[in-house]
């Protein structure tokens, strides 16, 4: 279906490039078997079965050699695009880029994380329904729980607490994080720092919008360290409405 003044529709791109240097497995983490399956699959089978998400498109690195076995060609639903780039920005620009003339400027594109297995259809659309028509676009994140210390190096190497960021107001982004397809397009593109950009939110930020927060759920958690894996399959054990 080619680009036209339709309805918006809405789409989704994982950026799924990543090497998991932080995970130290012995390969990529998004294809750890978590949870039964690869990690990525999770969050792929997610958009397939939520009925608002008409394509969902995967971003791996060029020469990724696991992910035709992990999302066969045949599968519905779901391209693999090998574009993936140095960074997480990377990856998603290339993405975005490698859609021109199949997405309209007004789609909406969810960008998620193939290193968070929890995302469930429902929290899809309680973003959808939570952004609404908002120009500028949203996220999901969370109420930060914890009080915020900010370190400083003390003796012997170890950080010490230089301060108390106050609490208040403060939110851990998630994802998926959506916007329309050129806004996400420009804000990206035009991005003056790429190391300053580790969310698509702060891309759009830096245009002077602010997207808006939608509440999403501890079992979105972002698969980083080694840790994280027994979490992952404790939420994915008890699938959420
Ligand atoms: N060049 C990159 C780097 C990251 N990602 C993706 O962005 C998501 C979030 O990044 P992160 O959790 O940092 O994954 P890694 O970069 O693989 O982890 P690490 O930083 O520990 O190497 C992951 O799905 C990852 O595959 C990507 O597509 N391209
Ligand atoms: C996009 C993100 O998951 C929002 O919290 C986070 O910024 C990704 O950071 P990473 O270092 O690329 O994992």
């Amino acid at each position: 279906m080619t680009a036209t003044n339709q309805q918006a529709r809405y789409f989704a791109l994982l950026p799924a490039a990543g090497v998991g240097a932080r995970m130290a497995a012995n390969g990529p983490k998004q294809y750890l078997t978590v949870g039964g399956k690869p990690m990525l699959r999770h969050a792929v089978d997610a958009f397939r079965a939520s009925a608002l998400v008409a394509h969902t498109y995967v971003v791996v690195s060029p020469d990724d050699g696991v992910i035709d076995s992990v999302l066969p060609p045949e599968l519905d639903g779901v391209t693999v695009l090998r574009v993936g780039g140095a960074t997480r920005m990377d990856s998603v620009l290339n993405g975005l880029r490698a859609l021109a003339g199949q997405l309209a400027e007004h789609d909406l594109v969810m960008v998620h994380d193939a290193a968070r297995p929890g995302l469930t259809p429902a929290l899809i659309a309680k973003l959808i329904d939570g952004v609404g028509d908002d120009p500028a676009g949203g996220l999901l994140a969370l109420p930060v729980v914890d009080t915020m210390k900010r370190s400083a190096p003390g003796a012997d190497g170890v950080s010490v607490s230089a301060a108390t960021v106050p609490r208040n107001g403060l939110w851990s982004a998630q994802t998926p994080q959506m916007f329309s397809y050129a806004l996400l397009l420009h804000a990206l593109g035009s991005a003056p720092d790429a190391n300053a950009i580790t969310d698509d939110a702060s891309a759009v930020e830096m245009l002077g919008l602010s997207p808006r927060l939608v509440e999403g759920h501890p079992r979105n958690l972002k698969v980083t360290l080694p840790a994280d894996i027994r979490i992952a399959e404790m939420y994915l054990a008890n699938e959420e409405k």
